[in-house]
């Protein structure tokens, strides 16, 4: 099967309550069980990000998620890809920023040699809600000396307005 990208979306599923009542989640794991429905969404990112003109050096996945897409369009491009990691899992030495989250702080790394002064940087995520992960990774590319020249998501909230946190372009698949 061919999937086209409105059929990609309807793959996405919602799960009311869950992680805890009151929170409609937004499944997109069920596009991975599809390879064609990826291949279709990898396609659309690498059209969208070439659209922009933009040279893009670097793409940068947010754990966790963020790890499923990013990976796949770096390939694409032929470009480099680095995690942005929750605190204490990367070796090495670190960029550090604490970022806060509905409920607390969290806390996120990238290696400190991820990316080099002067690099352009896609920064690649499932989802922006209030824009605190991506505004924090936003952070981190620039204690590195990069430029982020875009943040791309599969699922704007659009509610939360998380794109008002960020400083780059935003782009998003789909809006909820
Ligand atoms: O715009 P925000 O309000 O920051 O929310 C969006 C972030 O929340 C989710 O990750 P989460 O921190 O739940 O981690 P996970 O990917 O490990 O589930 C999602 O994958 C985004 O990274
Ligand atoms: N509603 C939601 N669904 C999936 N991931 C999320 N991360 C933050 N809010 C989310």
């Amino acid at each position: 099967m061919v999937y086209t990208i409105e059929q990609v979306k309807a793959l996405v599923r919602e799960f009311a309550d869950f992680p805890s009542k009151g929170i409609l989640f937004r499944d997109i794991f069920p596009i991975f069980r599809e390879p064609a429905a990826v291949e279709c969404l990898v396609s659309h990112f690498v059209e969208r990000i070439q659209a922009t003109g933009k040279q893009v050096d670097v793409v940068v996945g947010l754990d966790a998620r963020g790890f499923l897409l990013g990976p796949l369009i770096a390939l694409r491009l032929g470009v480099a890809f680095a995690p942005v990691r929750k605190g204490g899992k990367l070796p090495g030495s670190v960029a550090r920023v604490t970022y806060q989250k509905e409920y607390g702080e969290d806390v996120f790394e990238m290696q400190a040699d991820a990316v080099t002064k002067g690099q352009q940087v896609v920064i690649v995520d499932d989802l922006l809600a209030t824009g605190g992960s991506c505004g924090a990774a936003e952070e981190l590319v620039h204690k590195l000396e990069g430029v982020v020249v875009l943040d791309a998501f599969i699922i704007r909230l659009a509610g939360l307005e998380g794109d008002k946190r960020l400083r780059a372009p935003v782009y998003a698949l789909m809006e909820c």
